[in-house]
């Protein structure tokens, strides 16, 4: 028996502050992706208030209008019954993060700050955010009042965190961390997650698509998995162009890809995929490995690494 599932991810051409056109992309991009039968919608880093802020970071009102967005995102009837994972600067202890927030049906799942920043080259993200530096930990984090009224929460869970859902689990890595010597899909993959997404503000280099194409296969090809990638396209109001390129991946191969310089301003890709080729070729090639780091783990992921969404089923019809 096969068990399919059908994701979504994208690439937006969202601009720096410009908070009404980008919630209109993303909640477009979220239609899209329903239409197509697609239970998760990821989308690219920053996706709210754009990803080249800059010193506007600092200012409260971009944080501010990012959970305005938020808010309209979960009271929308376009997010009914998918997973949305989108892209958000947030405060938690004074302290501003580059987030995930992962919703579902008006509630919020779980909010994951960026662990390894960015800071290399034309990035200079240490200079308004601090990575989350406490592996595989998390803390409440206390919803502002604009979001609690909407959703009925009081906190959710903030830090190194994955999603479990009735029938899989997915885990969020953010644009650099795939670049990383220590991406977190290594130990996400080993504790037997089985979705890895990754939202990405990665600018246009000269054969750098060719890059990202390669570390998405090697991130999947070593434990297996399936690996959404979602990129900017446009200019954002920085200097830099951010050239597209979404992709989905299943154990080493690319399965979908879209366009590299395309004008539309919202382009979704979809693939249906079955979590059984994942769970054979784990079984096949990785078996011995995982089944001892699982065990290790398993009482750190009681200890609340997991946010639940069992009363959903990602699994299609189909
Ligand atoms: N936003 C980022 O984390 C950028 C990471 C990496 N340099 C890239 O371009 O993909």
């Amino acid at each position: 028996m096969g068990r399919k599932v059908t994701l979504s991810t994208c690439s937006l051409n969202q601009w720096t502050l410009d908070f009404d056109g980008n919630l209109e992309r993303i909640l477009k991009s979220i239609e899209i992706a329903k239409a197509h039968g697609a239970k998760y919608r990821l989308g690219p880093e920053l996706e709210i208030c754009g990803y080249g802020c800059a010193d506007h970071f600092y200012e409260s009102d971009t944080l501010l209008h990012s959970f305005q967005v938020l808010r309209k995102l979960l009271e929308s009837p376009i997010t009914q019954d998918i997973i949305c994972d989108v892209g958000m600067p947030i405060m938690h202890r004074n302290v501003r993060y580059n987030c995930r927030v992962l919703f579902l049906n008006g509630k919020i799942l779980l909010i994951r700050p960026k662990m390894q920043l960015a800071n290399y080259g034309i990035n200079r993200e240490m200079r308004w955010f601090s990575p989350w530096k406490q592996s595989r930990q998390v803390e409440e984090y206390f919803l502002p009042q604009i979001i609690q009224e909407v959703t009925g929460q009081d906190t959710v869970p903030f830090g190194d965190c994955v999603l479990s859902t009735r029938d899989t689990c997915i885990g969020t890595e953010m644009c650099a961390e795939l670049w990383n010597p220590r991406s977190p899909h290594v130990q996400m993959g080993l504790d037997g997650v089985e979705i890895f997404t990754n939202s990405s503000a990665s600018h246009h280099e000269l054969r750098k698509a060719d890059q990202r194409v390669n570390l998405v296969k090697s991130a999947t090809i070593k434990s297996g998995g399936i690996y959404l990638y979602a990129n900017l396209r446009g200019c954002d109001g920085d200097r830099v162009y951010y050239d597209g390129c979404a992709m989905l991946a299943i154990n080493g191969d690319i399965v979908a890809q879209g366009a590299q310089f395309s004008l539309n301003e919202v382009e979704v890709i979809t693939a249906t995929l079955d979590l059984d080729d994942v769970r054979n070729y784990r079984g096949e090639r990785c078996q011995p490995n995982m089944v001892r780091q699982h065990r290790s783990n398993r009482s750190a992921v009681r200890g609340c690494l997991v946010a639940f969404c069992f009363a959903f089923t990602i699994f299609s019809a189909h």
